[in-house]
């Protein structure tokens, strides 16, 4: 292990904020641009092995969607001492599977998530790309604290940090493009039937219905099955009603993660869903 690892000369590490199978992800500050970044350090895969096929997809899909207000920004990546490493932006606010943890969304938070990530995802495939694991634990969430929302003479005392976050697509670590042969699965218990059964004619509506088992268990339906009869019910449609949740909405779930890709809405149509421009419906 060497040290003189650009790691450990441009960053000073400020604390963990992920561990698992796949590395760790810590927080650290840039000591040229005095910055804070999400940095994720994983073991370097085996020349030629689909680890090393997925980290070289996560650095050109992040190299390709560039800038966007909800795909987690990228930086820089680099390999040394026998590790990977990416320099992504860091969301100071946790991801929305931590948020769930404190509870289920109230409607208007879940309608602001669906607003962020269904521009998310639309850009996403726009360019032909398609994200592949959505699901909470890839949803990041930026504080946005202290950017005044409004110009400093409208009456609001400056000094009171304004409160309005924002939710990003994270985790391009299973990105492909829309028309390709093979597919690295995502997470099973987002993953629709189609897919299991090598159907890969639609992925965008695969991102779809991942995006619409990710709000059913924000607004309080998790945990979500991973196998066996209750995985199957809901890929036969049969998603259950969220009770203190709209009419509207809950339609919304059931058409998001219908069987059938095509009947599902496109990420563009989620923009302009009636639930998402009230004053339309007058
Ligand atoms: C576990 N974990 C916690 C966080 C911080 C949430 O407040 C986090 C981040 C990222 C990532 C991440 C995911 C996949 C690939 C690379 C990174 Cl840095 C993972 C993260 C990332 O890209 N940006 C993050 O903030």
């Amino acid at each position: 292990e060497s040290n003189i690892s650009r790691y450990n000369i441009e960053f000073v590490e400020l604390g963990v904020v992920g561990l698992g199978e796949f590395g760790r992800v810590t927080r650290c500050v840039n000591k040229l641009d005095g910055c804070v970044y999400a940095l994720k350090r994983s073991l370097r895969p085996v020349a030629g092995s689909a680890a090393e096929r997925a980290a070289l997809t996560e650095v050109y899909a992040h190299a390709a969607l560039g800038k966007h207000p909800h795909v987690v920004r990228y930086y820089s990546a680099w390999a040394e001492d026998d590790h990977m490493i990416i320099q992504n932006e860091y969301c100071d606010g946790g991801s929305l599977q931590q948020k769930i943890q404190n509870g289920p969304l109230r409607e208007s938070e879940l309608l602001l998530l669906l607003a962020h990530i269904a521009d998310g995802l639309a850009y996403i495939h726009s360019l032909q790309l398609v994200h592949m694991d959505v699901k909470p634990g890839n949803i990041f969430i930026c504080s946005g604290e202290g950017q005044p929302a409004h110009d400093s003479d409208d009456g609001y005392d400056d000094d009171e940090p304004q409160y309005h976050h924002i939710y990003k697509i994270g985790d391009l670590g299973h990105v492909t493009c829309v028309s390709s042969p093979s597919v690295e699965e995502g997470d099973c218990r987002y993953l629709p039937k189609e897919v299991l059964q090598e159907d890969l004619t639609q992925l965008t509506k695969a991102d779809i219905f991942a995006f619409g088992l990710t709000l059913f268990e924000a607004g309080g339906g998790g945990p979500l099955p991973k196998n066996g009869q209750e995985w199957h019910d809901i890929r036969d449609g049969k998603l259950p009603d969220l009770h203190y949740l709209s009419r509207e909405f809950n339609q919304l779930l059931k058409k998001m993660v219908d069987p059938d890709p095509s009947a599902r809405p496109s990420a563009a149509r989620l923009r302009r869903h009636p639930l998402l421009h009230p004053a339309g419906n007058k």
